[in-house]
């Protein structure tokens, strides 16, 4: 049980560390933040909440192990190399993958919502 509380305290420190170092990620953030409050002001159903909540969770998972890639790739190879620039490559491609269902999924759960309000 001590052991689980260190282990959480190890990962929010591991956020905190993404966060002060990734730039990609401080967007991730905010924008996750964005979508909940606009998400709290027009009411989601609790079936739009889940999608919500699985895409930017997606998202904010991914973008942690591509960071811990780079940081892996950095240490292994030194300068320029044609594998380092595939691994690194590769691994923001999956971040551009959820990141890109996440944006489809906002629009079809708030553009509908939106539109209501303005029209
Ligand atoms: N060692 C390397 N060899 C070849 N290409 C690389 C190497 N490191 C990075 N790249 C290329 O640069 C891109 C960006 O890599 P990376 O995010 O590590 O760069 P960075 O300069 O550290 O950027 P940031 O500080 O925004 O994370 C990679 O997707 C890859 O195409």
């Amino acid at each position: 049980m001590k052991n689980d509380r260190v282990g959480f305290k190890y990962a929010i420190a591991g956020v905190y560390a993404a966060l002060k170092t990734e730039h990609n990620i401080k967007i991730h953030f905010i924008i996750m933040f964005m979508t909940l409050f606009a998400g709290l002001l027009l009411g989601l159903t609790r079936i739009e909440w889940l999608f919500v909540l699985l895409a930017i969770g997606l998202v904010l998972a991914l973008e942690l192990i591509n960071t811990v890639v780079e940081l892996i790739t950095d240490v292994l190879f030194e300068g320029k190399h044609e594998t380092a620039k595939l691994i690194k490559d590769i691994s923001a491609a999956a971040v551009l993958v959820a990141a890109t269902f996440a944006a489809l999924v906002g629009m079809i759960i708030f553009l509908p919502k939106l539109l209501e309000i303005l029209i």
